[in-house]
Order: structure tokens, then sequence, then C-alpha cells
């Protein structure tokens, strides 16, 4: 008597709190879904703002991975690209801005069309269960009515994140090549794509970054949204309607179940992000190598270097196939554990949940036929699925964000590295003398540059990128009309001066006084020859409309051919129109000359010959000096030829030893005096 009258008010008490529930359930299934939908969003944006892995682990492996590019979806990744996209979608009236709202419209037009698709998936069965034929057929007719605007989105949605992923690549590409390779209008034309390669160690293909990388990005980030975006308004709008159906309480019970997974899984999770900056970095040195294999064929078939060659890019080739092979083991355990969660645990969790509304009655819900519970079982099971392949999406995606942060990594430090070097800030290893205090001291200076009709160098150190000081301050002039020899033993720093004339390398010190860099042209030992007709190769780089505006014919360029001696080309080619690989077609010697005939047609206030008749008879090279002459043309010439120094008045000479003597060249003495040298020379051999 004593135990029941205990367990009565108990049982009342538990009665009273049911009675209490029921009646204030709408209420609180309101606010379990309003919790639910702040808890999505919330735990996907916690997901995507994860600290970096270096953070989490000792110092140790900061220092390690401080070397290398920082990949991880963190608050630098974010930074950098919020930079990017500012690049790609320029404004909210933009190309890029509009496709991305079409994109986003149909991506919510198709969760509206699924979530019908569920709803009438369950009727159509419910209709079976019944035994209805006339509601069964008309539910057939529907859902071959929504078939047709459910397959027009699915094809619209594809071909407009193509098209996107093609619009971020052209804008970002042609970002990059205005920095590149400089913008039209900027005056201060810096030749970033000449200091990238030379200047800084940090980008070493900048090729395959502008082909490749900027692609991957692209791709990748046109599809980030998708993954992302909607599969977050997926799980909130399918979990909304399932809670509908099956209660908001079975919907926190397996959001708890799914978070839990998902947390292991994410734990689990490789730094995917990382490997593919990795692997774009070594396909890109493997292609860089096979490119300088196709580049220098020759010399290397001459020398027979085929083995040499074939162990480089065989040790480049197996550098990246370790890298891949280790990916993908990572990719496939990781891809077991990920489908084990995803697919079967989530999938076992769901049928729990749609199990609700048949084995427990919900306060307030209606009890239900058959078919009443096999339609409902039916649209759950259908949004349950939906919804954990959105979840599933969204984890996914965290591996498309760490791969995205990769790309992302490669692309920014791009722009970054190309923004430095405009400013003049470069990283590159110094040789160990740099470190000395004197020349630290040069290396740490600046000089400074005026626009000037004369050259003139004050006291100007000539230092190469790598910090090596190889004339610690040079002062020489050049006025119009005085050609000047430049003459010294190998590599000490002849060709040096005349990238610091061109402003491709820094001035450490000094004064350099110089006429614009139009008003100088180069033709060095082998000379560039672009991609292009012939005549394109004579008025390079100027194009055939500029030809045109100059008023130059091209039986004006016949003439300039004929001085040359090379009249005869433009029948064997086929004409100016013709167009080849002119590296190939023209011998060595016929470059030169093609390059003097350059000169001739650009007129230029002062020429750089770098050994720039090395290829040509004697009596060519005298012609070709001449007429440079008589066209007013002041000539800077290195070559260590003696039939040359007759065209010139002033003599640069360096010892190799960072010395040097500026003075007047008499061309005749020095002859008689090299002749008399030679001649003691050969007494003394035969004493
Ligand atoms: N991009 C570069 N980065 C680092 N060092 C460089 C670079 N270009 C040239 N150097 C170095 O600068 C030094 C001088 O080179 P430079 O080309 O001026 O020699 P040079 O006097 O013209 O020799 P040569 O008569 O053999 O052509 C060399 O030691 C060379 O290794």
């Amino acid at each position: 008597m004593a135990i029941q009258s205990t367990l009565r008010p108990s049982q009342e008490r538990v009665a009273q709190l049911v009675n209490a529930y029921a009646k204030h359930r709408p209420l609180v299934q309101r606010a379990l879904t309003a919790a639910f939908v702040v808890y999505v969003i919330s735990t996907t944006f916690r997901g995507f703002t994860a600290k970096p892995a270096s953070k989490r682990k000792g110092k140790g492996k900061d220092a390690e991975s401080s070397s290398k590019p920082r990949v991880a979806v963190d608050a630098l990744f974010y930074q950098r690209l919020s930079r990017i996209l500012r690049i790609v979608i320029p404004s909210l009236r933009s190309k890029e801005a509009m496709l991305l709202c079409m994109h986003s419209s149909l991506l919510i037009f198709r969760t509206v069309i699924s979530l019908y698709v569920a709803a009438l998936d369950g009727k159509i069965v419910a209709s079976l269960v019944r035994a209805q034929p006339v509601p069964f057929l008309l539910n057939i007719l529907r859902w071959l009515l929504v078939a047709i605007p459910a397959t027009w989105t699915n094809s619209w949605l594809s071909y407009v994140q193509n098209k996107l992923a093609l619009a971020y690549r052209t804008r970002l590409t042609q970002e990059v090549m205005k920095q590149y390779l400089g913008d039209e209008n900027d005056p201060n034309d810096v030749k970033v794509f000449y200091k990238l390669a030379n200047l800084d160690d940090r980008i070493k293909n900048p090729d395959q970054m502008i082909t490749h990388d900027i692609q991957r990005f692209s791709t990748h980030l046109a599809a980030i949204y998708a993954n992302v975006a909607k599969p977050v308004l997926d799980v909130i709008l399918y979990n909304y309607q399932l809670s509908q159906n099956v209660g908001a309480e079975g919907l926190v019970l397996l959001t708890v179940l799914v978070q839990a997974s998902a947390a292991l899984l994410r734990a689990l999770t490789p730094p995917f992000g990382q490997y593919t900056a990795l692997s774009a970095q070594l396909s890109g040195n493997f292609r860089h190598t096979h490119s300088r294999l196709a580049e220098f064929a020759e010399e290397i078939a001459f020398f027979g270097g085929e083995e040499t060659e074939k162990m480089l890019v065989e040790r480049e080739y197996s550098g990246l196939v370790k890298h891949e092979d280790r990916v993908l083991r990572r990719r496939w355990w990781h891809g077991c554990v990920e489908e084990g969660i995803v697919k079967w645990l989530w999938g076992s969790f769901g049928l729990c949940i749609c199990a609700i509304p048949v084995f427990f009655k919900l306060p307030g819900v209606a009890a239900l036929d058959m078919g009443g519970r096999t339609e409902g079982f039916v649209t759950n099971r259908r949004l349950l699925l939906s919804s954990s392949d959105a979840f599933g999406r969204v984890m996914y995606s965290y591996k498309d964000l760490q791969e995205l942060a990769g790309y992302t990594t490669r692309v920014a430090l791009l722009l970054e590295t190309m923004e430095d070097v405009k400013k003049g800030k470069f990283e590159k290893a110094l040789v160990s003398s740099a470190s000395i205090e004197e020349n630290a001291k040069i290396l740490k200076g600046r000089g400074v540059v005026y626009e000037s009709d004369e050259i003139e160098f004050e006291n100007v150190p000539i230092v190469t990128p790598n910090g090596d000081i190889l004339v610690r301050s040079l002062s020489f002039y050049v006025k119009p009309g005085q050609h000047l020899l430049i003459v010294g033993p190998n590599g000490c720093g002849k060709s040096s001066l005349f990238r610091i004339l061109g402003g491709l390398w820094p001035v450490y010190g000094g004064i350099v006084r110089k006429p614009p860099a139009d008003q100088f042209i180069l033709i060095p030992q082998r000379p560039y020859l672009s991609l292009g007709t012939l005549r394109d190769q004579v008025i390079y780089p100027h194009s055939k409309e500029d030809m045109e505006r100059r008023g130059i014919t091209d039986d004006d360029l016949l003439e300039i051919l004929a001085v040359v001696q090379m009249e005869h080309i433009v029948e064997r080619e086929g004409g100016w129109d013709a167009a080849r690989e002119w590296r190939e077609a023209l011998s060595g010697g016929d470059q030169q000359k093609i390059a003097w005939a350059r000169l001739f047609y650009h007129k230029p206030k002062y020429a750089v010959l770098d050994e720039a008749t090395s290829l040509v008879p004697p009596d060519m090279e005298g012609m070709m000096m001449e007429h440079a002459t008589r066209l007013g043309i002041t000539l800077l010439t290195v070559s260590h030829r003696p039939s040359l120094w007759k065209y010139h008045s002033m003599i640069l000479q360096y010892d190799g030893q960072g010395g040097y003597v500026f003075t007047k060249l008499d061309a005749e003495k020095r002859l008689a005096l090299q002749q008399e040298k030679e001649a003691l020379d050969l007494k003394l051999l035969e004493v």
C-alpha cells in the first residue's frame, strides 16, 4: 500500500509534465528548429575557419613549415581568397556577379524541386499501398511534368558553373598578365617577368602558375560555391521539412550523432590542401625540365647528353609520382572511412529517425493508417537521404575547400611576389660574401636614376642578384656619337652593366643618367626571334600597324635587309607574311643579321651590342658597324675582336678583380701595342 501511494503521485507528475509538453510542443518545436538552423550555420562556419595545423602542433613543426608556403583553411586563406575574389568579381554589376546570382537561383530552385519530389514520391507509394489507381496515375503525371524543369535546371547549373569558372579564369589571367608583362599605360615599366625569374627565388615556374594553377583555382572556386552554399541551404531546408514530419526532437538527436561522427571524420582528414599545392609545384618542376629539354634539344643532341637529361627528368618525375602515390594512399583510406561514416552510419541513424512516427505516437499528431504511414516513411526517407547527402557534401566541401586553399596559396603567392617585385622587394639566397659588413652596406643602399640624353654612371656598384659585388664603384660616360668598347675577362660584369642600364637590375648606389628604355636596343649573341611572320622579326616589338604608322613599307624593309645582305630570304621563305619557328629556320649568323636589320629599322639613339657580330664574317661586321654609325646610333659594344676597336672612341676595361680603366681608345696605337706584345710573347717562348 505504501509503495502504491508513493508511485501514484510520481506517475501523476510525469503525466502532468507530458501534458504540459504536448501543450507547448509547437513552441518547443519552433525553438528547436531555430536552434538547429543557427547550429548548422555556425558549425559550418567554424568548420571552415579551423586553425592552421601548424598552430596546433609544437614549435619545431612551425619552424619546419615556415619555409613552405602555408596551406590551411585559416584566416590567412580567407584574407587571400577575399583579395582574389575582388579581382574575379570586381563589382556587383559585373558579368561574374550576374552569373553567380543566376547560379544561386538555380540552386535554390533545384532544392525546391527536390522537396516537391520527396512529397510526391510518398504520395505515389501511398496510393499504391491503398490500391487507388486514379490518384496513382495523377501523381505519375505530376512526376513526368516535374521532370521537365528538373532536367532543365541540372543542365543549366553545370553550364553556368563552367561559364563562371571560365569567367574567373579570364579575369585572373588578365590581372596577372597586366602585372607580369606590364600595363601599356603604366609609366613605371618594371619588367616583372624578368625580375621574378632572375632577382627572386620564391617562384620557380610562373608559366605553370599562370597556365595551370589559375585554371584549377577558377574551377575549384566556381564549384566551391555549389559545394558549400547549396548543401548548407539543403541541410536546413530538408531538415526543416523533416522536423515537421518526425518532430524536432528526433532531428536534434540525429544532429548530435551526426556531428559527433563528423568531428571524428574531420580529425582523421589529412591536409589535402598542402598536398594539392605541393603536387602543383612538383608537376611544374617536371614540366620545366621537359621544356628545357625541348628548348636546348640541339645542344643536348650534339653533346650526347640524353642519359644525363633522362636522369634529370626521371628525378623530377619520381619525386612527383612518389608524392602522388602517397596522396592516393591517403585518399584511399580516407575514402573508406568517409563512406563508412557518411553513407552507412548516417544511413542507419536516418532509418531510426524515420521509424519514430511509426513506433511512437507523437503528441499532437493524429494516428495514421497504413497508407499514411507508408507515405510518411517514403517522404521522410527521401528527405533524409537528400539531407545526409547534403551534409556529406558539406563534409566533402571541407576537402574541396582545402584543395581550394592549396590553389589559393599558389595564386596568392604569384600575386604577392609580383607586388613585392614591383616595389623592389626581393627574396633571394645571397652569396656568403654578402654578409661582410662592407658589402652588406652596399647591398642596403639604393642609387638614383635620372633621365638624360647621355649615359653616365657615377660611383655605381655592380652587384649581381645574389649579392656578389663585381665592381664597387664604377664611373664612366657615353656621349652621343662617342662609341664605347667594353672589354674584360668572362664573368667580370660586362653584360651586367647593360642589365643595370636597361633597368633590369637595381641600382645599389651612386647616380645613373640614361635615356628612356625605348631609346636602347640590345643585340645579344643569340638574338631573340619572336613567334610570327618574317616581317615581325625585323620590326619586333612593333606590329605591322605600328610600322605603317611610321610610314615604312615592305620595300623599305627589303632595303634594310639588303644592308645586311639578307634580302634573298624574303623570296626563299615565301614572302614577308611567312610564319615559321625562326630560331630553327635561320642559321646563327643569319639570326644575328636579322637582329642588326631590326636595329636599322628602329634607329634608336643607343645600341647595346653584346658579342653581336660573333657569328658574321669580318667584312660584314665592318659594314654593319659603319651603317649604324651613319644612322646616328651610338654603340656600346662588348666584343673580344680587335677588328672592332677602330669603330670606337672610348674604352671601359675591367680587370676581373673589381677594378677597371675608362679612357680614350686609340685603336691604331692599341693594335700596334697588341702586336708588339704578341711578338714579345713569341720571343719569350722561343727563349
Ligand atoms: N640572374 C642572375 N642571377 C645571379 N647572378 C647572375 C645573374 N646573371 C648574371 N649573374 C652573375 O653575374 C656575373 C657577371 O655576369 P655577366 O653576364 O655580366 O658577365 P660578362 O662579363 O658579360 O661575362 P661574359 O664575357 O662571359 O659574357 C657572373 O658571375 C654571373 O654568374
